[in-house]
C-alpha cells in the first residue's frame, strides 16, 4: 500500500474510492441489544462463544407472532423464521413451547417448510405434545376426560355469566384440539372484565372436572394439570446436554420457564431470560436479563445474533 511518503511526484491525489451505498430497500443491519443484568450478559456471551453448547427455545403467541384479536390468524412475524433458520444451524437446538396443539404452532409458524429449522423441537400444550422436525410427528398423550365433559358444560357457564350471550359465544371459545379449551375476552366489549367475570366461574367448572386454569393475555384456558412450561424447558434442556440457554417469553405461562432457568443457573448452567414486552403483561419484564419490543424486537435479536455468529463463524 502506498503511503503519502513513496507518492509519486506531481501526481494527481487518487481520488477517493466509491463507497458502495446501501440499496434503498435494504433491512437496516441487526443490533445485538445488551442484558441488563449480569447473569444475562454471561449467558449472552456463552451462547457468542459456544453456540454449539447453546439452545434457544421461544413462546409463539406474543413472541414469535403478533397478537391479534383471532386466534387463528396468528402467524409468525415476518423475518422471524427466516432468522431461526439462519440462526438454529449454528446451535445445538432449537425449540418452540407454546400453550397452542404443537400441530398448530408449526402451521402458523411454518415451520415445517423453512429451510434451516432441520432440529427443531415443538412442544405444545405446555409440553404435554412434541413434535419433531426430523420425523415430523407428533407425540401426544390421551386427552384428559375432563375436556369433553367440560366442553358440555361451558356453553351454560358462559351464558350464566352474562359476558357472552347467543352465537358470539363461540368466537370465544378456541378447542384446542380436545385437549385443552381456551376462553377469549379480547373480543367481548369490555375485555378485562370479562375476563376477570369469568374466572371463579371458569375455576369452578375446571375444578369439578379435575382441570386447571391457566391464565394468559386476556384468555383463560382449562387444560389438564401436570405439565408446565418449565417441566418442559428443563426436560429437554436436560435431553439435549447444553450448557447454555436462551429462553423468550411474554406472558404468564412463560413464568415456569423463567423459574426453570434461574434453577438451572444456580446449579451452573448458562442462561438469558428474554421478555418480548408489552402493555399487558408486566411480570416477566421485572424477572427478564433482556426486554425487546415485542415479536419485533424478538426478531431483530434473534437477527442480531445469526449476524454475529456468522460474522465469527464465516
Ligand atoms: O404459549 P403461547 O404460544 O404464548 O400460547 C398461549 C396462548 O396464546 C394464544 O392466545 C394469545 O394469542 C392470540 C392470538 O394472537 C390472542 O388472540 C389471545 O388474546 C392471546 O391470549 C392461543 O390462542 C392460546 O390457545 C394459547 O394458549
Amino acid at each position: 500500500m502506498g503511503s503519502p511518503g513513496n507518492a509519486a511526484p506531481n501526481s494527481e491525489p487518487t481520488p477517493p474510492t466509491p463507497q458502495s451505498a446501501p440499496p434503498a430497500d435494504a433491512a437496516p443491519p441487526h443490533v445485538l441489544p445488551a442484558p441488563a443484568t449480569e447473569a444475562g450478559r454471561e449467558g449472552l456471551s456463552a451462547l457468542l462463544s459456544h453456540p454449539e453448547r447453546t439452545v434457544i427455545a421461544l413462546d409463539f403467541d406474543g413472541t414469535l407472532a403478533d397478537i391479534v384479536p383471532d386466534p387463528e390468524k396468528a402467524r409468525a412475524r415476518p423475518g422471524a423464521v427466516a432468522a431461526l433458520g439462519r440462526l438454529v444451524p449454528r446451535l445445538r437446538a432449537a425449540a418452540v413451547i407454546t400453550g397452542r396443539p404443537a400441530t398448530v404452532a408449526v402451521r402458523l409458524g411454518a415451520f415445517d417448510s423453512a429451510p434451516g429449522l432441520d432440529r427443531l423441537t415443538v412442544l405444545g400444550h405446555y409440553g404435554a405434545e412434541r413434535w419433531e422436525a426430523t420425523t415430523r410427528t407428533v407425540h401426544a398423550p390421551p386427552p384428559h376426560p375432563g375436556i369433553a365433559a367440560i366442553q358440555a358444560e361451558l356453553p351454560g357457564v358462559l351464558d350464566a355469566s352474562g359476558v357472552w350471550r347467543g352465537t358470539w359465544v363461540e368466537t370465544a371459545i378456541e378447542r384446542k384440539g380436545g385437549r385443552a379449551i381456551a376462553i377469549h375476552t379480547r373480543r367481548a366489549t369490555d375485555p378485562q372484565s370479562a375476563f376477570e367475570r369469568l374466572r371463579g366461574p371458569l375455576a369452578a367448572l375446571a375444578e369439578r372436572h379435575g382441570l386447571i386454569v391457566e391464565p394468559g393475555r386476556l384468555v383463560l384456558e382449562l387444560r389438564p394439570p401436570g405439565m408446565d412450561k418449565g417441566v418442559a424447558l428443563a426436560d429437554w434442556i436436560h435431553e439435549t446436554g447444553a450448557a447454555t440457554v436462551l429462553y423468550a417469553g411474554d406472558d404468564l405461562g412463560d413464568l415456569a420457564a423463567f423459574a426453570a432457568v434461574e434453577k438451572l443457573r444456580s446449579e451452573g448452567l448458562t442462561g438469558t431470560l428474554v421478555c418480548s414486552g408489552s402493555k399487558e403483561v408486566t411480570e416477566l419484564a421485572e424477572r427478564a436479563d433482556l426486554v425487546v419490543d415485542g415479536p419485533t424486537g424478538v426478531v431483530g435479536l434473534l437477527g442480531a445474533l445469526a449476524d454475529r455468529l456468522a460474522a465469527d463463524n464465516p
